[in-house]
């Protein structure tokens, strides 16, 4: 798909493994920015460099402000090359005839996108999904620096990958898609425009909000997985369960402009974030009150760089 970089499974797709939960973590979004891309310490000498199973690993990160802007790449002042330069192509034009899609926010400029689709399955369909993913997930609620995250997560990724998510000073082990993941792909994708299983998403963080409380601070996809910084991705993200809210926010907003834009996130709905959005914005799903219902939320990306020691970095 021109624009989009896309995983690549391997023989045996679709993948119908055993979930293989080792471990996942993140920083302490108490401290309200969590930016991933933060160079990692030393580690030190008496601590072993793997995670031990079943837990994550946490070290303490200060909130630290976007850096200076990045020079601009486009012309007539624009901050990158126009999106028909690069031959990005968006959800809501690939999607089949019929799908409308909802461009919440059009940065021209930056290439940035993202998008939004209310459910197109029913409450009962996405009731069931809910439970299945619920009651399917070995959610882990790692310790950040000041105590534990206010969400649980679980980090899946398709076969055979075998790529740690690293970020904001933590390292997840990778969970094997399990057959729940396959036929929620297999349900939502063809409203993105992605049709052949080859195209799916070779990645997945899953995050569990039990109540109003719970929540993840400012932070952009921006990891070397990824790939984000640097070139158009797309990240496509499911929400079931109790409506929240979700903001993005401009790192560098010049004179005039409109810092932050806010959706939200129905049960069965998908919102997209595309083009060069995790490297000029920054998102969150801030606290609400206690007393809302449970929300689960899939964030599906492409791995682009694996790990030297993955089968598929090989390749
Ligand atoms: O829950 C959401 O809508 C967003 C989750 C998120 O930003 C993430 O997992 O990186
Ligand atoms: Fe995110």
């Amino acid at each position: 798909m021109p624009g989009y970089p896309v995983g690549h499974p391997p023989p045996g797709w679709p993948p119908y493994g055993h979930p293989h939960v080792l471990g996942y973590g993140q920083l302490d979004p108490r401290l309200d920015r969590r930016s991933r891309s933060r160079r990692r310490r030393k580690p030190s000498r008496s601590r072993s460099r793997r995670p031990r199973k079943g837990a994550a690993r946490a070290r303490k990160q200060k909130p630290r402000p976007p850096p200076s802007p990045p020079e601009k790449a486009g012309v007539d002042g624009a901050w990158e090359v126009s999106k028909e330069e690069k031959g990005l192509q968006l959800t809501s034009e690939l999607a089949p005839p019929g799908v409308q899609w909802d461009v919440k926010l059009r940065d021209v400029s930056r290439r940035c996108f993202a998008a939004f689709l209310p459910s197109p399955i029913s409450d009962a369909r996405c009731r069931e999904f809910f439970q299945k993913i619920r009651d399917g997930t070995e959610w882990l609620q790692p310790d950040g620096a000041l105590g534990p995250i206010p969400r649980k997560t679980s980090w899946m990724v398709c076969q055979g990958c075998t790529c740690r998510y690293r970020y904001g000073g933590v390292e997840v082990e990778p969970v094997t898609y399990p057959p729940w993941m396959i036929e929620l792909l297999g349900v939502y994708m063809p409203y993105c425009g992605i049709n052949n299983p080859s195209d799916w998403p070779n990645g997945c963080n899953v995050n569990l909000y039990e109540n109003g409380s719970h929540q993840v601070g400012w932070h952009s996809d921006d990891e070397p997985l990824f790939q984000g910084k640097f070139r158009d991705i797309r990240i496509i993200s499911l929400s079931l369960g109790q409506p929240r809210r979700f903001d993005l926010k401009l790192n560098w907003p010049e004179e005039g402009e409109q810092p932050e834009t806010h959706m939200s996130l129905g049960c069965g709905s998908l919102c997209t974030m595309e083009g060069m959005t995790q490297k000029h914005y920054m998102h969150r799903v801030p606290r609400e009150s206690e007393n809302l219902g449970p929300r689960i939320n899939l964030t599906w990306r492409w791995v682009v760089q694996h790990a030297g020691s993955c089968a598929h970095g090989r390749r």
